[in-house]
């Protein structure tokens, strides 16, 4: 193995082989190369084709496929497994015996025919596909294959719904549904998973603006590669799907066509996505996208953003020329509650600051603050057409690609990253410096971003570098020996 592969995780893909070099093995290669996996290669077919169509297909021997995958088994183990054309029955048998007892993350985009209309499965095997489903961790069929593995016929949203339920009783453990709902403007894929029946199933969609590019050749085989490599790189499932589908968006803004006469091509292989246009709305529901935007802040840089538990602390930090706070308190009874939250209202705008009330949304339009600040699990609760309709700001916290991609559908004020480093002023989920650099690329356009959690001043250049236009704190002011000093220090240093 040479040094540069040894650095990379190692994925699988079993898949056949395109001669035209758009689809199959050769765009799953280009896609694991591209976002830093190394790919290894098991042809399950060669098919003879070109931009037409398909001429030929030679389903792999068995013992040529069993062979390729046990000299894989003996030094390559996969982190993660990409499975698609799985030509006939023997074929089925050998990868799942090897699926069985490989136990890798494996993602299994179910073609049954070629974009072009050819068919690279026998019927024999769609039938006996089930028994593989207790080996996938995803399922990724598009709308026709969903249609005819769970035996709905699709018309609407809800028949989506309906037949992802039936492929999960199946026994696959979560299923991408492509091009579920969709109209002109915009395409949405759902997602759905089951919890081994402890709380049930968890589902939302995926939704794209609509991309006229006729050169998108091989977004499926490039999806579930993608899916594969993010979760060979450790991201969680619902990440990877937001990364994946980014990167496939991504790939046909740029995707060109095959030469002078205009031949269809195949998507463009452009690295980890950066632009926030090419991120999916997520929903709860297919309807509840391209949602009015909350009221903007009057700039991306919201500076020094200390969060604190006492109006104390706000008549202390507000004559200091913070502009950006929160309050945010815990464990008061509803009379107090409303007492505080009325008069760090009043301090807000008496300072002319953007007053943030941490949790209690009822209260911050009551009193009529500047924004209310809110957790990924409030915004199952919060009545956020209510907190938009008062005109009051809104800031949500975000600690991964799928929260961040969720908040956003909301077009909140701003968007918090963190815990950047541990904390003891809470529990929480650490993201670290490196994610805080490539959100930001992708966010700071859009949004103002803060990030928050165990923020000091001899790490502050850490998050400085970033680029992000502002750091929220607790401890490094209120357990600072000198806390007009440190803010003071930290204002500067921020904002200067
Ligand atoms: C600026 C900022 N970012 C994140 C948080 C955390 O808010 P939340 O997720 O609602 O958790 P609690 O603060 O309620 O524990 C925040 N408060 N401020
Ligand atoms: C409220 C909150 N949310 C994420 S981290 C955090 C606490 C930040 O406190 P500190 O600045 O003392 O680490
Ligand atoms: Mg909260």
């Amino acid at each position: 193995m040479t040094k540069q592969a040894s650095s990379r995780p190692i994925v699988w893909a079993i898949a056949a082989s395109d001669s035209g070099g758009c689809a199959g093995i050769q765009a799953d290669l280009r896609t694991l190369n591209d976002l830093g996996t190394h790919g290894c290669s098991v042809i399950t077919a060669l098919t003879a084709q070109n931009t037409q169509g398909i001429q030929h297909i030679q389903p792999t021997s068995a013992d040529n496929l069993s062979a390729q995958l046990k000299a894989l088994s003996a030094d390559l183990p996969p982190k993660a497994i990409k499975l698609s054309v799985i030509p006939n029955t023997e074929a089925l048998s050998i990868i799942k015996d090897q699926l069985a007892w490989q136990n890798s993350f494996c993602v299994y985009d179910p073609v049954i025919s070629s974009t072009s209309g050819n068919a690279l499965v026998n019927a024999e095997v769609i039938d006996q596909l089930p028994q593989l489903y207790p080996y996938i961790d995803l399922l990724t069929p598009n709308l026709d294959e969903a249609s005819r593995l769970s035996g709905v016929n699709i018309k609407h949203a809800d028949d989506v719904k309906h037949a992802a339920e039936k492929l999960l009783a199946q026994g696959v453990k979560a299923v991408l549904i492509k091009g579920g709902h969709s109209d002109d403007e915009i395409c949405q894929d759902f997602f759905s998973y089951s919890s081994s029946g402890t709380d049930g199933q968890h589902s939302f969609w995926l939704t794209n603006h609509k991309q006229a590019n006729p050169n998108s050749r091989a977004t499926g085989c490039t999806l579930s590669s993608a899916i594969a490599a993010f979760i060979a790189q450790g991201k969680p499932l619902q990440d990877a799907l937001v990364l994946a589908n980014a990167y496939v968006q991504q790939g046909l803004r740029l995707a060109l066509s095959l030469g002078d006469d205009n031949k269809v091509g195949t998507l463009a292989n452009a690295g980890t996505p950066e632009t926030f246009a090419d991120f999916p709305q997520i929903s709860d529901t297919a309807e509840a996208v391209n949602l009015p935007a909350f009221p903007r802040c009057d700039s991306l840089n919201l500076g020094l953003y200390p969060v604190v538990d006492s109006i104390e602390w706000l008549e202390k930090l507000l004559p200091l020329g913070v502009k950006t706070i929160q309050l945010r308190v815990k464990n008061k009874t509803d009379a107090e509650l409303d007492e505080l939250v009325k008069r760090a209202s009043e301090l807000g705008h008496q300072h002319n600051a953007r007053m943030f009330i941490n949790d209690h949304w009822q209260l911050a339009i009551k009193h009529k603050a500047y924004g209310v600040h809110l957790g990924q699990e409030d915004l199952d609760s919060a009545d956020l057409a209510a907190i938009r309709e008062a005109g009051v700001h809104l800031g949500l916290s975000t600690h991964s690609e799928y929260e961040w991609a969720r908040a956003a559908t909301f077009k909140p004020s701003y968007l918090a990253i963190g815990a950047i480093f541990p904390t003891d002023t809470k529990e929480v989920i650490i993201v670290g410096t490196e994610n805080l650099h490539q959100w930001v690329k992708v966010l700071s356009k859009g949004f103002p971003l803060t990030a928050i959690g165990g923020i000091k001043s001899h790490n502050l250049d850490q998050i400085l570098s970033s680029g992000v236009g502002s750091v929220a704190v607790v401890t490094a002011i209120t357990a600072a020996e000198d806390y007009v000093k440190a803010t003071e220090e930290l204002m500067a240093r921020i904002e200067g």
